[in-house]
């Protein structure tokens, strides 16, 4: 009887541990890499927590309380807003209307100019850039948003400021992009292009798709995969001097790890500052010219623009006029979205699809480097010389690194 009972008890234990491993496995090729990203969101838009945050019994913070009242308001607007419309218009200017609607709610006009932000326009948009509420009427009327392969791509250069640059491009009504990076072309190409499609984000008709991987940059076999996937990609690349890239690469890998040797002990083979150790991942990804060829392999040099990151932190309008020119989309993204906040150093945004508040990128982004040694410096400096100029040739800019 015993026997019996314990024989059904650890059958039924296999059976949970075959069902959560089915799960599991389920999971991480649905979500792989935006799997926090997308339980948060999964999590937030639980019918059990909306329930909960109607009926009060959700613990708000008043950021979320004010979020809610203004999605409520704002669909209430874009509700009013649709059904005045004429609905015998063609799909295409409903659309573009809409456009503008969710561009209001993103332009800073509504902030004041101490840089506080008026509670009119404090709304919860990632829920109305990523949820069904803003797309029910359109829906509606038989026009449906649809996930599609990314136009263009945010293809590096690690720790150049591609987060900075997909977060301010992203301000644009027209450019919908994956909020983390998906690394298709590099680690999951054989899940297909499908797979790749359902992490891209849902978009409107005149919606750019957008995605970064810094990594693309540097992996051989990404230029002819992206090629196959549409020779018209479009591809940004943003670049700062390899030398304080190399640092910064250096030191996001030394706050993961709390052994790890010195800059200088890595970055040069056996110890003295004669030969510059190439193989070391930080080192050889500033030799840029030599990625770049390969992407020319494929892609003509028009299809690239090429960010300066150094002036991405000084002039962020600057530059992100130059994507919109690029991209052929009006210049919406301007100086007035950006403040500079002089603790953190960086540009910051007054508001964006995720928050509705002054705020800047997070802690991972602009962290202090640690002192590295003269010497071991200016001998970067000259082993990068060359590839930087031949990279100032190929590209037609001269970035001025010294
Ligand atoms: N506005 C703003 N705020 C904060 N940080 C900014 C900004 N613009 C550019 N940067 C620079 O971006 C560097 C990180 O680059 P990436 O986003 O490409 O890093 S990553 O490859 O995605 O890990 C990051 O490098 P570190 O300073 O070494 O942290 C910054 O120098």
């Amino acid at each position: 009887m015993f026997i019996h009972w314990f024989n059904n008890l650890s059958n039924r234990s296999l059976v949970i541990t075959i069902l959560i491993c089915i799960s599991l496995i389920y999971v991480s090729y649905t979500f792989n890499s935006c799997l926090i990203t997308s339980l948060g969101r999964t999590f937030n838009r639980n019918p059990l927590k909306q329930f909960f945050i109607s009926t009060s019994l959700w613990p708000q913070t008043s950021e979320e309380a004010n979020a809610n009242a203004t999605t409520a308001a704002f669909n209430n607007s874009t509700t009013n807003f649709t059904s005045s419309y004429n609905i015998t218009k063609n799909s295409v200017q409903q659309q573009q209307l809409l456009r503008d609607e969710i561009h209001k709610k993103l332009s800073p006009s509504h902030i004041a100019s101490n840089g506080s932000v008026s509670s009119s326009s404090s709304s919860s948009l990632p829920h109305i850039l990523d949820g069904s509420p803003k797309y029910r009427l359109l829906r509606q009327q038989g026009s449906r948003p649809s996930r599609h392969l990314p136009d263009t791509l945010i293809i590096g250069v690690k720790k150049s400021g591609t987060r900075a640059l997909l977060e301010f491009i992203r301000l644009h009504p027209d450019v919908r992009a994956a909020g983390c990076e998906v690394h298709f072309f590099d680690r999951h190409y054989q899940k297909g292009l499908h797979w790749y499609r359902h992490h891209m984000p849902y978009t409107i008709e005149g919606q750019i798709t957008m995605e970064k991987t810094p990594s693309y940059f540097v992996t051989k076999e990404v230029p002819q995969r992206v090629h196959h996937m549409n020779a018209n990609t479009k591809l940004l690349v943003v670049v700062r001097d390899p030398v304080t890239r190399a640092i910064s690469d250096y030191t996001q890998a030394a706050s993961k790890k709390t052994d790890m040797k010195r800059f200088e002990d890595l970055a040069f083979v056996n110890g003295s500052y004669a030969v510059v150790d190439t193989n070391w991942g930080p080192v050889k990804i500033g030799v840029y010219a030599r990625y770049l060829e390969k992407w020319l392999h494929y892609f003509p040099l028009s299809q690239l623009l090429f960010i300066s990151g150094e002036r991405l932190i000084m002039d962020p309008a600057y530059e992100i006029g130059r994507v919109q020119d690029f991209l052929g989309l009006k210049r919406v993204v301007t100086e007035k979205h950006f403040y500079f906040n002089a603790t953190k150093g960086f540009p910051c945004l007054f508001k964006s699809e995720a928050r509705s508040t002054p705020h800047c990128l997070g802690k991972t982004k602009g962290r202090n480097h640690p002192h590295i040694e003269t010497a071991a410096i200016e001998r970067l400096r000259d082993f990068y010389r060359p590839f930087n100029n031949k990279f100032y040739e190929m590209t037609g800019i001269n970035f001025a690194w010294p």
